[in-house]
């Protein structure tokens, strides 16, 4: 399907929504989620989950590419009785579904009525004092893609993208956490030492697959957006061993628990 002949992307996040609306009785979702690689235990932090859909039932989400990776959209109740819409269904740029696939999340987030939106992801760190298991706030992004998730004369600021706002009421739950500047690659494959060493010297101190069209798609639905990167392992070239998969997937579950607290102690504020 080219993008072209779709539907338009507006129509079925309006679609989705009023499934999600109808399928958990919600009215308003304030704030949305989309959990990445290690954050996945958030979710359960964050106050009574009202509904539970598999995402599939829902209009232009499909089946989650990696089995077992949520694949689903859940309702949870805040303790401030707003509702908040976990997204566990994120297409990547890499899966070849097109930019209005990546962008239907937080489009549906933004049509069920969200005011926030919180992108998290796991990724590879340029800066070697960020061990594995280290939170960073994004500051900004490089859109490595070559690609925009919006489509004509739809000219959007992205200035203070990554909301300064809440990236102080973060640290304000965690005074300890950097910030850092995000990458996206196309993906699916990691970056070469050299791609690294370029992205370094463009800026970067985080590398990953995700988050900078799923944050320029946010900010045009008019969602202020807060980013955080896990770092699950050197990025390429950064450390002179390479991690193992292993190490990489344990550091994400070391920190699950350290890093759920802290997001949902973030939604709480
Ligand atoms: N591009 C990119 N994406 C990632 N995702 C994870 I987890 N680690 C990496 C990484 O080192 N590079």
């Amino acid at each position: 399907m080219t993008e072209t002949t779709a539907q338009d992307p507006f129509e079925l996040a309006q679609q989705a929504a009023d499934v999600l609306r109808e399928r958990t009785g919600v009215a308003r979702h304030k704030i949305a989620l989309t959990l990445g690689s290690g954050w996945g235990g958030a979710a359960d932090l964050l106050g009574e989950t009202v509904a539970e859909i598999p995402a599939h039932e829902v209009p232009g989400f499909s089946k989650p590419a990696l089995e077992g990776h949520g694949g689903t959209l859940r309702s949870i109740r805040l303790p401030d009785g707003e509702h908040a819409l976990v997204i566990g269904a994120r297409t990547h740029f890499y899966e070849g579904k097109g930019v209005r696939a990546v962008s239907h999340g937080v489009r549906t987030a933004a049509a069920a009525g969200a005011q926030y939106m919180i992108l998290t992801n796991g990724c590879g760190g340029l800066n070697p004092d960020w061990v594995p298991g280290t939170p960073v706030l994004i500051s900004d992004h490089l859109n490595l893609t070559a690609r925009s998730p919006l489509e004509g004369a739809t000219f959007v600021d992205l200035t203070d993208l990554y909301s300064q706002r809440l990236r102080e009421l973060a640290r304000t739950v965690d005074p300890s956490l950097d910030e850092g500047v995000y990458a996206q690659f196309p993906g699916p494959h990691y970056e070469t030492p050299a791609e690294v060493q370029m992205a370094k010297v463009l800026g970067a101190d985080l590398v990953g697959m995700s988050t900078a069209l799923e944050a320029i798609a946010a900010r045009q639905a008019g969602l202020e957006i807060l980013g955080m990167s896990l770092v699950t392992n050197a990025a390429a070239g950064i450390s002179p061993e390479a991690l193992s998969h292993e190490e990489v997937l344990e550091a994400g579950r070391a920190a699950g628990p350290r890093i759920s607290r802290l997001l949902a102690e973030i939604v709480g504020k």
